[in-house]
Order: C-alpha cells, then structure tokens, then sequence
C-alpha cells in the first residue's frame, strides 16, 4: 500500500524503550506508516537523536501538544505510556476516529476496585473498561478484530498467562496450586531513572520484588480465571536479572491424578499447535531466553515430575516484543485484517 493507502499511526510515549520497539518494527511494515512520535520530554528533537540507532533510518522530529488534535492524522494511535495516561485521553470522540492499542494496565483489569487497590490510581474513563478487549492475540483474536481499545498484556502476564491457559482450561490442574517464578531483564523497568536499576545495583545481582503483591498478579488471575471459568489465586514472584531483555517464567502446578508428558503434550498442540507465534519445544528440551530474544516468540516447554506430581512449566519471551510492542504490532495486524506477522517476524538474535 503507498499514502492515503496506508494506514497511519501515532505512538505516544515513543522515547521509551516500548516505544521504541514499535518504532523499529513498524518500520518494517508494508502497510503502515507511521505519521507522528509523540513525546513530552524531547519536542521538536530529532527522534534518531534521541535513539541513535535510527540514524540515516528515521528523520522525524518528536511533536508534543494537543494528541486529540494530533489524532485526526491517523487510523490507530499506540499509548506506550505509564499507567494512568492512556484513560486520560479517550472519550467517545477520539474512539470515533481511531483505535487504541494502550500498552500500559488501564484497560486490562476488569474489575476498577481491583485497578484502584493495586495500581492506587484513579480511574479516568471507567466506561469503557468493559469494551476494551484483553489483547492475548492466541487466547482473545476472535474479539481483537472488532475492538475500538485493545489492553495490550503485560510481560510476565504474557509469558504466565499462556503457560498455562490450556492446562486450566482442560481442568487438569489444581487451580490453586499454581506458582511462578519468574525472572525479567531490566527493559522490564523502562527508560526512567530509578536507583534500583542503576548498573551496579542491577549486574552481578539477582532480587526478587513485588512478593506477593505485584501488580500483574492479579492481571493473571482474572484471565486465568476466565479460562477455568472459576476464581483462581496463585502466588507470582518476579525477580530482576542482569539481562537487557528476556523474561523466563517457571510455572509449578499440581496435577489432578496421573498424567503422561503425551497427555500433557497433546492438550499443548491442541490449543497452540496451529499458532505461529508460540514454540512448543522437543520434549528434553527447556527454553532459554537467548532463542527468543529480539522475536515474537513464545516458547513453551513442561516436565512431569512423577515424584511430586507436579508439573513444571517453563516459558520465555522478550518482554519489549511478545511482551510489549511486538504483541501490539500483532494485534493492529488482527484490528485491521492484515497478515498476522507482518512486520513482527523476526529470527531470534543469538547470541
Ligand atoms: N518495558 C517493558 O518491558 C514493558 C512495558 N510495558 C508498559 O508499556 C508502557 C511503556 O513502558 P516503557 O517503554 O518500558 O516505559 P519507559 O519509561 O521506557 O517510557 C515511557 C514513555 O512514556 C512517556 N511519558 C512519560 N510520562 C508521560 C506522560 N505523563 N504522558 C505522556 N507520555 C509520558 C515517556 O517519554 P516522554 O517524556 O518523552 O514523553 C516515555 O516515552 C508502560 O505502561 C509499561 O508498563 C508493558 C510490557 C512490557
Ligand atoms: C523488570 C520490571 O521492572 N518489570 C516491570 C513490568 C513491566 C510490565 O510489563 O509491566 P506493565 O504491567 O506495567 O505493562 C515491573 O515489574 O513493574
């Protein structure tokens, strides 16, 4: 497609590290231009200035002011924004012209006492929570092709949430019994300076935080939920690694009786076996987040413990693309019909 053709898109919150993902991916993509980087920090600077890596590759400047105005340039605007930004800005006007492909939590919790408790954020447009359709591309494509918001998922949700909807969703776990460990690179944290993430509080450490009370717990629940049809609760524990980019979540899960790695395999292909995106992995063979990284793939691997019986499930994305701008490339390209991996296939960087 060339000019008027081409669907036009807007990213607020371009000068993150979000942001920037889409940016690089988007460039890729035959049907999408991109009209405006929108920043609130670096107005009328060069954006490969501000990323030097788009030199001679991007001459735009970053625009500021009005995005309400700025939304009558295009047909879908991305909020790579903090939590609290994206309700903000929409209202039944701006959802007149474009789409919304928000990837902060504001329309991702259904429940707005549950937002409020564990966000301690106001909600700005509670109406239109219950439109916004939960962008997991493989679980809610159906839906995504009809949203006027999508609540684009967040990193360890991704990587949780698709780890096991199909063993709850088949009802051969105790639903209750499910813990992930789970572990971040430091994009995880965004761009902004914070003490925490300064390199030498981050390199030759690993901590965990958020212990039983970060905010993508509950995110978890309540897809899960959905999936089992019933409440579930787990207990989530992510930890921060001396890595850029990658997450690995490890899953420990309680059988309901006796379960073979061919029964458990087989409930895996049925729900995944089709998708481009999701890598069931050789039996014996567990992932690492160097296979994933800098793709959209999410790979997915288990082993029985017969002692326990327990199941163990390992899964790995890069959270800045399965768990971030890749995951919102995927579902623009499911709003408006085009090829699902446009622009998002990438062959994972190793090393
Ligand atoms: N990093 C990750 O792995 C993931 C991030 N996310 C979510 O994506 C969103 C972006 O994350 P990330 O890119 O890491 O964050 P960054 O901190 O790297 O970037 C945030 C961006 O938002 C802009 N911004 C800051 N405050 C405001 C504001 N009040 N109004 C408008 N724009 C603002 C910033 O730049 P400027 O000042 O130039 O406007 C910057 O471009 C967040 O909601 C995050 O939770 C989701 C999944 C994974
Ligand atoms: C390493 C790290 O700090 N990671 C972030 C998660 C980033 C993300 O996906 O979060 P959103 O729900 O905000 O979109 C965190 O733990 O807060």
């Amino acid at each position: 497609m060339e000019g008027d053709e081409m669907l036009k898109v807007g990213i607020v919150g371009s000068t993150g590290y979000a942001g920037e993902e889409l940016v690089r991916m988007l460039l890729n993509h035959k049907e999408v231009e991109i009209k405006w980087l929108y920043s609130q920090s670096y107005v009328g600077e060069k954006y490969s200035k501000v990323f030097g890596n788009f030199f001679k590759i991007v001459d735009s400047t970053c625009v500021g002011g009005d995005v309400d105005e700025l939304s009558k340039e295009v047909d879908l605007i991305f909020t790579a924004t903090p939590q609290g930004y994206c309700s903000g800005i929409v209202n039944e006007k701006l959802l007149d012209r474009v789409k919304i492909v928000d990837l902060s939590a504001d329309f991702r919790i259904k429940n707005i006492d549950v937002y409020k408790e564990w966000y301690k954020l106001d909600h700005k447009s509670p109406e239109f929570i219950a439109e916004a359709v939960y962008g997991l591309c493989e679980i809610n494509r159906d839906k995504i092709k009809d949203a006027r918001i999508v609540a684009n998922p967040g990193c360890y949700t991704t990587a949780s949430i698709l780890a096991l909807y199909p063993l709850v969703k088949e009802k051969i776990i105790d639903v209750n019994s499910i813990i992930i460990d789970a572990k971040s690179g430091t994009t995880g944290a965004g761009r902004g300076t914070s003490l925490a993430n300064l390199y030498c509080e981050v390199n030759e450490n690993i901590k965990a935080y958020g212990i039983t009370n970060h905010r993508h717990t509950p995110e978890i629940e309540e897809q899960l939920s959905y999936g089992a049809n019933e409440n579930i609760i787990i207990n989530f524990t992510p930890h921060l690694i001396p890595m850029n980019r990658g997450i690995l979540a490890t899953s420990y899960v309680n059988l309901n009786g006796e379960k073979t790695y061919q029964d458990i395999k087989s409930i895996y292909e049925k729900y995944y076996g089709d998708e481009y995106f999701i890598r069931l992995l050789d039996e014996g063979v567990y992932p690492e987040t160097k296979w994933i990284q800098g793709s959209n793939y999410v790979d997915i691997n288990f082993k029985v413990d017969e002692r326990t019986n327990r199941l163990v499930v390992i899964s790995a994305i890069d959270n800045l693309v399965k768990g971030a701008a890749g995951q919102a490339i995927q579902n623009m390209n499911i709003m408006f019909g085009f090829k699902e991996s446009e622009a998002i296939f990438q062959v994972p960087m190793f090393p």
